[in-house]
């Protein structure tokens, strides 16, 4: 239906288009003829069909072929219109104003009386106006009128009682011939909704409902371009056309129709080819600006025919799309199942070698924790086992002694004088052959060792060795070389005076060994060892490590204090204490002390015979592993000669020397005499020499003296 409207609309287009082409062209072309022919044609329908309907009215009848002016004169009185109009609508017209005598003549073209004239074409043209039948002036059925207009009128009446006997159904429409009032050839030709009578020529069935006017309007423009309307358009235009200008017309017309057909099927189909190329709904092409309205519609019917192909278009390639996507998807969803398949082999590849790995981890570190705590037993053990054999060693050397005594005989220091007292030595017994003045015979003498002439340093130092090691474990050692002057007491503690290292006496010998075993000992000890040397004349005590020169003669002006409660374990608190990390840092500091020495030495007699000289080693021990500290400290004594004094025959000085020194002796005898009998009283306090020693000399219970 809308493709119908559609074309039909567009024809009358054409057809205007045509008429307007032809129109100015052809203006001057005579119609008169096919006017009037046509006009007669019309005439002669409608005065049938009244003659059919009505009968002779006034006793005139209408002609069969009423020329115009027969036509007019004959439906003048209105009584014809208004009986036909009552026979179709019966009532109307409700009163028609009949002939005063039907049988009276009324000559031609007299007029009736204005009453009847008034009444009845009124009463008909407002009868014929409900009924939606083309209207008239009344001045159309006096001469000089437009009795075309009647005709119309009355050709419309037949058609409403044709489509009444026909049943009435749906909408009656006028059909006839139809030419608007206010156009004319060569003007603009209106369409649509431009002729108030082809607005009323619409009814519906019923005939007491009618339409609004809207609705009227909108059923007129639907029907306009139907076929019924096109023709009516059609003979509207021909109707004033002269007969020769027809077929031109017609042919016109036609070929315009063909040529806007053809255009309007091409441009259909380039559009159909434009879409298909361009699947995008945004390609479609935009409608041109200046479009007709018929144009604009055809043109929204082939976007809309467009989008349904394309929507199907677009449908079938987004099927492919959606399939052939789907197959990819499948294929990378396959490939991927296989991946996925590798990757979980490789994970529980790798989980297993994981597993393995820490199975086996977890095997090794068990293994080295088993390890760790073996040897971790095995460093508590070895600390017990070293803890043990420290005790173990010192009980050893207590069983040894704390008191050991060795006596060692000096060579002859030259070969004249080579007789011997000393009989023979077996182990720890010496036998001396004893003077004449003292009864002539054999003493025996018991040391815990006796070492003969051909001893050497290292010798005499291996039965004391022990001992430097018990220094290290936290004892005091204390070794004394006790003699006559000229006994061999420097010689055995230091060595000679031109020193080498086969030479080295027990002083350096003890201080090496207490380095090494330091040494030996630095994983698991920490030791700082520190020397003091000491030197008592004539029960004074002196620094022999100062290098300024001080208290070198005798008196001192400062002898320094024994005190035996310091809280460093020193002696001698006030004399210098020098660290030292070697051998050669002590060879060094004794050097220093011998020559602090022998400063005093007078010119008579060499005063280092006579006076006390003590090598004190301090040392400090820190176990890295409880963090216990040890201290310990080994005296090395030098002490001064032991000669009688009642038998040297000394005096002065000299002899106040022999006092002091076998005072402090002979109180180092009470001391070790006590210690040896356990006595709970030992007298340190009788000389300088017990004061300074008395850590040494069994105060405390880790205490080892040597004695030579
Ligand atoms: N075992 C020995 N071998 C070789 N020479 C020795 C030995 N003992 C001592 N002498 C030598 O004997 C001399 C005296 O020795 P030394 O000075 O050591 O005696 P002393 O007891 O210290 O005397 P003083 O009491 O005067 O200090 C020194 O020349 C020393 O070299």
């Amino acid at each position: 239906m809308a493709a119908e409207g559609m074309l039909s609309f567009s024809v009358a287009s054409v057809v205007e288009d045509v008429l307007q082409q032809h129109g100015n062209r052809s203006k001057d072309i005579d119609f008169e003829s096919k006017k009037a022919e046509e006009a007669a044609s019309r005439r002669s329908e409608a005065a049938g069909w009244l003659r059919k309907m009505v009968g002779v009215v006034a006793a005139k009848d209408l002609p069969a072929e009423p020329s115009e002016e027969e036509f007019r004169l004959g439906l003048r009185s209105g009584i014809i219109l208004c009986n036909v109009l009552n026979k179709v609508q019966p009532g109307a017209v409700p009163k028609v104003v009949e002939s005063p005598c039907d049988a009276t003549l009324i000559p031609d073209g007299a007029a009736l009386s204005a009453f009847q004239y008034f009444e009845n074409v009124r009463n008909f043209l407002v009868a014929g106006q409900e009924l939606g039948l083309p209207t008239f002036e009344a001045s159309d059925l006096e001469q000089g009128g437009k009795s075309a207009r009647v005709v119309n009128c009355v050709l419309a009446l037949k058609s409403y009682n044709e489509w009444k006997l026909l049943g009435g159904n749906g909408v009656w429409k006028f059909g006839g011939n139809l030419k608007p009032a206010t156009t004319t050839l060569g003007k603009s030709f209106v369409r649509k909704n431009s002729d108030p009578f082809t607005n009323s020529l619409q009814r519906t069935s019923s005939m007491n409902e009618k339409p609004s006017a809207g609705h009227s309007n909108e059923i007129d423009s639907n029907k306009m371009g139907g076929s019924g309307s096109l023709s009516m358009l059609v003979r509207a235009i021909l109707l004033d056309r002269k007969p020769e200008e027809v077929p031109l017309l017609v042919e016109s017309v036609l070929g315009k129709v063909v040529e806007e057909f053809e255009h309007r099927i091409a441009s259909q189909s380039e559009m159909m080819k434009t879409t298909s190329k361009d699947i995008s709904p945004t390609n479609f092409r935009k409608p041109q600006q200046k479009q007709t309205l018929g144009d604009k519609k055809i043109e929204e019917k082939n976007i809309k025919v467009v989008k349904k192909e394309d929507c199907f278009r677009t449908n079938i390639i987004d099927e492919e799309e959606v399939k052939r996507r789907s197959q990819k998807q499948q294929i990378i969803f396959d490939q991927q199942q296989r991946d996925i398949k590798e990757l979980k082999h490789a994970i529980n590849s790798t989980k297993a070698g994981m597993q393995f790995i820490q199975m086996k981890f977890h095997e090794e570190f068990n293994n080295l924790g088993m390890h760790i705590h073996d040897l971790a037993h095995a460093a508590s053990g070895y600390h017990r086992v070293l803890e043990e054999n420290r005790k173990l060693y010192n009980q050893v050397q207590d069983l040894k002694g704390s008191i050991r005594v060795y006596c060692r005989v000096r060579p002859f220091l030259s070969e004249s004088s080579y007789l011997s007292s000393v009989d023979h030595i077996e182990e720890g017994n010496i036998i001396i052959n004893t003077p004449s003045k003292y009864g002539k015979g054999r003493k025996s003498f018991t040391f815990n060792k006796v070492f003969g002439q051909s001893a050497t340093q290292a010798e005499v130092f291996s039965d004391m060795q022990p001992l430097i090691r018990s220094v290290l474990d936290g004892y005091n050692v204390c070794i004394f070389a006790y003699g006559q002057t000229g006994s061999g007491k420097t010689y055995t503690m230091s060595g000679p005076k031109d020193l080498t290292e086969k030479d080295q006496g027990v002083n350096y010998r003890a201080l090496g060994d207490l380095f090494l075993l330091a040494e030996q000992r630095k994983d698991t000890f920490r030791y700082d060892v520190s020397v003091q040397m000491i030197e008592i004349y004539n029960e004074q005590v002196r620094d022999l490590l100062v290098t300024d020169g001080s208290n070198k003669r005798y008196p001192f002006t400062n002898s320094f204090e024994i005190r035996n409660s310091s809280q460093n374990g020193l002696n001698v608190p006030d004399a210098n204490l020098m660290p030292v990390s070697s051998t050669s840092d002590v060879i060094d500091l004794m050097n220093l002390g011998q020559r602090n020495r022998a400063v005093g030495a007078t010119a008579l007699n060499d005063r280092s015979s006579r006076s006390h000289s003590c090598l004190t080693v301090h040392v400090q021990g820190r176990d890295l592993t409880s963090g216990a500290v040890l201290r310990g400290c080994m005296h090395l004594v030098d002490l001064a000669g032991s000669e009688r004094v009642d038998k040297s025959e000394v005096t002065g000085d000299r002899l106040k020397e022999a006092q002091h020194i076998n005072k402090s002796l002979s109180a180092l005898g009470d001391v070790i005499a006590s210690l040896a009998q356990k006595n709970p009283h030992v007298p340190y306090r009788n000389s300088k020499l017990t004061q300074l020693l008395q850590d040494s000399l069994g105060k405390f219970k880790s205490t080892k003296n040597l004695l030579f």
